[in-house]
């Protein structure tokens, strides 16, 4: 065959790539109308059935020279192509999306203190609120260090049901008020919608924790008070169910969400979970929420946590979750990675001179 031949009949090819182009792009237009309509009638956006009686006209039409087979691979790639365009059209629509809130949320606490701004934010404190000596402890150090946000739980969520399940309100009582002695922030995990209303006056941000990311009827609730709510990825939540999550909260109301990245149960077992860094930029581009990263739950060791901070700030993380108890040992939870208060001073001040923690 010439050359002339054959730029010929390229340029026939090209016509063709054309003509195909316009039709597909028409075509996707029409997959985006009919996203919407099934985003409103809030029906599936896969129909296999659909698909498979589209691929049978297709093969019973077909011609050749390709094969059916490849037929129905073609067509199953622009299928797959349409599904995604209708799951990044319902993905703008997301209140938590970066598409529809071009600027970073900002979440102003009392005292100033922010999240999501310029500085970076670090919550630390004890894993369960076990005492008033051991809680008011940690909070005098927290406050020499210049912590403003202590975390302490109250409402412990256990493998087991014989483990310590938490003090309940009282614990919440206690955390409140060694917290405002020492002029700090709480944060505290609420399981139970029932809960919520009565923790309004103990805690300054609401946690729901990992196993209750999926708990969509706590979602919503805690959608519906106007409280900071800091919610953790499920221990094997995809992003998109993260976001998914978070939309939850949101669409009842409350804008004042915070994501953290607590690690992600995977096979690997040097560590507790996998903290896995790459949700922090995944997440800062996907959605508008400052995001946070547990460097305690996630690595489950007290030996990486210097760098495991250093890599989710370098990454984009608005700020650090860290155990602290005043005798770890002893700790009703948690103990074996929980950092003393010599163990946190050391790490926070390391965090500090990495020039990451803004
Ligand atoms: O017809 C639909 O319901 C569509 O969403 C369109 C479409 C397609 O590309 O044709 C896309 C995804 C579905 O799984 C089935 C079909």
């Amino acid at each position: 065959m010439s050359n002339v031949e054959l730029d010929v009949l390229r340029g026939r090819l090209d016509e063709i790539n054309g003509q195909l182009l316009e039709l597909i792009s028409e075509r996707a237009k029409i997959v985006q109308e009919i996203g919407v309509v099934k985003e409103k009638q809030g029906v599936p956006k896969f129909d296999p059935e659909r698909e498979k009686k589209m691929l049978d006209q297709l093969v019973a039409s077909n011609k050749g020279p390709f094969t059916n087979g490849t037929i129905r691979s073609l067509f199953k790639q622009i299928f797959s192509a349409s599904l995604d365009l209708q799951s990044d059209e319902h993905k703008k629509t997301l209140l938590v999306a970066r598409k529809s809130h071009k600027e970073d949320t900002v979440i102003v606490l009392p005292g100033d203190v922010t999240v999501g701004g310029s500085s970076s934010l670090m919550v630390a404190g004890p894993c369960s609120v076990e005492s008033e000596l051991q809680t008011r402890t940690v909070a005098a150090a927290l406050q020499k260090a210049g912590v403003r946000v202590m975390r302490g739980g109250a409402f412990k969520p256990r493998t087991s049901p014989y483990d310590f399940q938490g003090l309940g309100m009282d614990g919440l009582r206690i955390l409140r008020e060694a917290a405002n002695d020492y002029g700090l922030l709480t944060i505290s995990e609420i399981v139970d919608p029932r809960h919520i209303e009565e923790s309004l006056d103990y805690v300054d941000i609401i946690q729901i924790g990992a196993r209750n990311m999926h708990n969509f009827e706590l979602l919503k609730a805690v959608g519906e008070v106007n409280k900071p709510v800091l919610l953790k990825r499920g221990l094997a939540a995809t992003l998109d169910e993260f976001i998914h999550a978070a939309e939850y909260i949101m669409s009842r109301g409350n804008t004042q969400i915070m994501l953290i990245e607590r690690g992600i149960r995977t096979y690997e077992k040097a560590t507790r979970n996998t903290l896995d860094i790459s949700a922090v930029p995944i997440l800062k581009q996907e959605c508008h929420l400052p995001v946070l990263v547990d460097v305690t739950h996630s690595t489950g060791r007290k030996d990486i946590l210097i760098p495991c901070a250093k890599a989710a700030l370098a990454a984009g993380a608005d700020g650090i979750m860290v155990e602290v108890h005043p005798d770890p040992a002893t700790a009703l939870s948690d103990a074996a990675q929980q950092l003393n208060i010599d163990e946190f001073n050391t790490f926070f001040n390391e965090v500090k001179a990495s020039g990451l923690y803004r």
